[in-house]
């Protein structure tokens, strides 16, 4: 028997809900802020910035030899060393490294040293120390790329704030730990965004792949625009070029206030980078289980949960962690043992119109996350306009929460114009793989194999 939500619950969470008309006005504005991007005269006041990647060729599957590659951008830091062998064959190794938190708001060099350490420590486990390799550098956070390898910082996101690096050449910062150290060998021939390493990751196996998708730490997008409408790239001839929106700070200019409720202004408030990032900031795992706390705590305060009694655990900010929504609403419908869970985890006492109405709101603040993603992703693919088109997605919301996926398959059909097909897969092999891979490109127009 399904448990009522109740209805003071069901009218109080309304403004969680994006209505076709705000889809509409949010595909409207997406695309105003990307064509400001875009264009020169525009993009000093864009939030998006469409930051030029310089990677303008898609893997073609001939792409051979060994690549290292760096992800850092999120929760996990991670080195990988990828055999790329042609014909989709490949094999791969990776190690997650922990970042410890002082090092997320320390210095450049103690962050850098860090990174060419645990690279000379992988390096001696995969017996490959003394090889010559080249390696591609995942680095998921805004950009401005000059070059395929020289971008600098515009600004820290996703709870880092090292000191030294914005403004600063991150692929310098991190060529000059590996010459401190002195021992490893390494060619770092492109630094990349994850968006772009998943699209790369995913074009590799799909060649209809156009667009990369991040749904983890953070959100972000990347696509292929035409050359002629990237008035801000000045380089060397080519007719297309992956763009990497940063759309995450859509809004930053207030311009999401149709949207947004007190709940989104309080995780606002709490951040280590206010006013920034205000799109992001309603969709990422980053933020979902802290919005789902705040809401729960309101309710609680309210009288409308738990009999009126909070606990000490859901007054404590981060508490809620965003698994808990996928666990919640992975119940099956009537059935609330992992709702149970996890209301036991916080310290507190539930009965089952309880459960009912804490997974409603895991509901209404995962689909929202939805919803906004999916009125991005409509508006790039109406922008791009090809019959049809592939977009490779990753990122622990999207992989691991039951209906995420489902939701944006539902809401990007409604927007976007009836005679394009469009599908969403699942890269299974992460942005790291896309590193190697854009190494590999790299390498492959300059004649050179790797390994
Ligand atoms: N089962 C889950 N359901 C929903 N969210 C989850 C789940 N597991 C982890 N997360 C959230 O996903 C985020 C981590 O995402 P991911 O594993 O993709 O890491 P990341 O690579 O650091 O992210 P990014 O690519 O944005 O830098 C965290 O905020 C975490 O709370």
């Amino acid at each position: 028997m399904k448990t009522q939500v109740s209805e003071e619950i069901k009218q109080r969470c309304e403004e969680l809900k994006i209505s076709d008309d705000a889809m509409v006005e949010l595909m409207d504005l997406f695309l105003r802020e990307l064509n400001k991007g875009l264009s020169k005269k525009d993009n000093p006041t864009a939030d998006v910035k469409c930051f030029i990647t310089y990677i303008k060729d898609l893997p073609n599957g001939e792409e051979r030899g060994k690549f290292l590659a760096l992800d850092l951008g999120g929760t996990n830091f991670r080195v990988l060393i990828v055999h790329l062998k042609g014909d989709k064959d490949f094999e791969m190794e990776s190690k997650i490294y922990a970042v410890p938190q002082d090092l997320m708001v320390g210095g450049a060099e103690q962050l850098f040293d860090h990174i060419a350490d645990c690279l000379a420590n992988f390096m001696k486990d995969q017996n490959v120390y003394d090889e010559r390799l080249s390696l591609g550098f995942t680095f998921s956070f805004p950009l401005q790329q000059l070059g395929l390898t020289k971008g600098l910082l515009v600004k820290w996101t996703k709870g880092f704030n090292v000191a030294g690096v914005t403004g600063e050449d991150v692929v310098k910062l991190l060529k000059d730990a590996i010459k401190r150290r002195g021992d490893i060998q390494i060619d770092i021939c492109a630094i990349l965004n994850d968006t772009t390493g998943t699209l790369m990751s995913c074009a590799w196996k799909n060649h209809n792949c156009r667009i990369g998708l991040i749904v983890g730490t953070g959100s972000n997008a990347c696509y292929v625009e035409k050359i002629e409408n990237i008035e801000m790239y000045e380089g060397l001839e080519t007719n297309q070029m992956i763009i990497n929106t940063e759309w995450g700070a859509l809004g930053d200019n207030g311009s999401l206030e149709f949207i947004r409720t007190s709940y989104d202004r309080a995780i606002d408030e709490q951040s280590i980078n206010r006013g920034k990032q205000i799109y992001e900031k309603m969709i990422s795992g980053m933020y979902m289980g802290e919005l789902v706390r705040l809401i729960l705590l309101r309710f609680t305060k309210d009288g409308l949960l738990f009999n009126g009694m909070d606990s000490e655990l859901l007054r404590k900010s981060q508490e809620f962690q965003t698994n808990y929504v996928s666990q919640i609403e992975s119940d099956e419908i009537g059935n609330y043992k992992n709702c149970m869970e996890v209301i036991h985890k916080l310290g507190l006492s539930a009965n089952f119109k309880d459960c009912a109405n804490v997974r409603y709101i895991c509901e209404c603040v995962s689909t929202r996350s939805a919803h906004l993603v999916s009125a991005g992703i409509a508006c790039l693919i109406n922008k791009m306009n090809e019959q049809s088109v592939t977009i490779g997605v990753d990122g622990s919301v999207y992989r691991y929460h039951p209906k995420y996926h489902d939701l944006m398959v539902k809401r990007i059909r409604q927007f976007v114009r009836p005679e394009i097909s469009f599908d969403l897969m699942l890269s299974e092999d992460g942005s790291g793989r896309g590193a190697a891979l854009v190494a590999a490109v790299a390498c492959r127009e300059e004649g050179r194999i790797s390994g």
